[in-house]
């Protein structure tokens, strides 16, 4: 499939609406959910079992869960073909899922926000997130350097906005999951104090060598921001730890239920009543875990200046982060099936 048809940025979210009467009223663009990266079925797939019915001129994220998806066709027949004879039925090609059908209309894009700003936590126990925590100064200025130095001197892969390093397992960003085959080694000794500094601060001392083996670095180059995303249930374990260093950022937090799956209310209705912010200064260590890593959509928005305390504080420098994870080898128990890739949705 030509690169132009598959979308994953946010400009794309909110493009498209859900008409009121949807199933009555025929456009070529499908709004399909239980289908999308989260859940294992990737825009290649997507674009194999709905190109059966006609062109296929494109497929973008409805929202960011990653598990709801636009297929735009060039012709109204092939939607209409494809909405009657996929519509609530158990897909072979997607592994028997059952796909959720409507149809859906390009919207206007929301007019600016002013009240797009939230007050900003600057401890996790403010922020109120079950099983994310805060630790400032994780490390030291000199760790800071010799880490920065460390990846400064190997070589980085570009994405659209900003760079990345994996060590131990590659991450695919088109299926949000490890190739677990492909073991690239030990994560490389210049992390080993930080990982031990992790262990002793989960008192696992004795399990260190378990606690991660996959770590993704990223480089943000100043302002640029992260796409909303859970980790995927099933690639990663629970405990997910991320360090921050060189610049601050802003990390939110969003919490979708269930009952968003066909609403047609706009999105920014919906996403008020459970979001929340925290300041994540240079050298400090943030642990995902629990509901926080399970439930809550995380993310970075792409801000120049963000207001902390009432104060401005500008994303003057870079920001690099160092995320660890430890592979998971068999699926998801977790408690949050919802969110769950582990887990059938339907
Ligand atoms: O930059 C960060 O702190 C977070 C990175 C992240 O969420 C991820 O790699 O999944
Ligand atoms: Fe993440």
């Amino acid at each position: 499939m030509p690169k132009r048809f598959i979308a994953v940025m946010d400009s794309n979210l909110s493009r498209f609406t859900i008409p009121k009467r949807s199933s009555c009223s025929t456009t070529q663009n499908l709004y399909v959910a239980n289908c999308g990266p989260a859940v294992g079925v990737s825009f290649k797939d997507i674009e194999s079992v709905f190109g059966m019915f006609g062109e296929v001129i494109g497929i973008y994220p409805a929202d960011e869960t990653g598990a709801r998806v636009i297929v735009c066709f060039s012709e109204l027949k092939s939607a209409e073909e494809a909405f009657h004879a996929l519509n609530g039925r158990g897909c072979g090609a997607l592994g028997g899922r059952i796909l959720h059908i409507r149809y859906s209309i390009p919207q206007q894009p929301p007019k600016a926000n002013n009240n797009d700003s939230i007050s900003v936590s600057l401890v996790s126990s403010e922020l109120a997130i079950p099983g994310i925590y805060l630790v400032h100064d994780f490390i030291t200025s000199q760790e800071e350097q010799e880490l920065l130095a460390a990846v400064d001197c190997r070589p980085w892969k570009n994405l659209s906005k900003r760079r990345v390093q994996h060590y131990g397992y590659e991450f695919l960003y088109e299926t949000r999951n490890v190739d677990s085959k492909q073991f690239l080694g030990e994560l490389p000794s210049f992390v080993s104090p930080i990982i031990e500094k992790i262990s002793s601060f989960q008192g696992r001392g004795d399990y260190k060598s378990q606690l991660v083996d996959q770590l993704t670095v990223n480089d943000y180059p100043p302002g640029i921001g992260l796409s909303p995303h859970i980790d995927t249930h099933s690639a990663f374990d629970d405990m997910i730890f991320s360090c921050s260093l060189a610049g601050p950022c802003v990390m939110e937090f969003r919490k979708y239920t269930q009952s968003n799956l066909f609403n047609t209310k706009s999105s920014q209705e919906c996403l008020n009543s459970s979001r929340k912010a925290i300041f994540l200064p240079p050298r400090s260590m943030l642990l995902l875990s629990g509901e926080g890593r399970y439930a809550w959509h995380h993310y970075i928005p792409h801000h120049k200046v963000d207001i902390v305390g009432g104060e401005m504080v500008r994303r003057c420098s870079r920001r690099v982060s160092f995320t660890f994870r430890k592979v998971r080898s068999g699926p998801c128990h977790c408690e949050f099936a919802q969110y769950c890739d582990s887990r059938k949705l339907n």
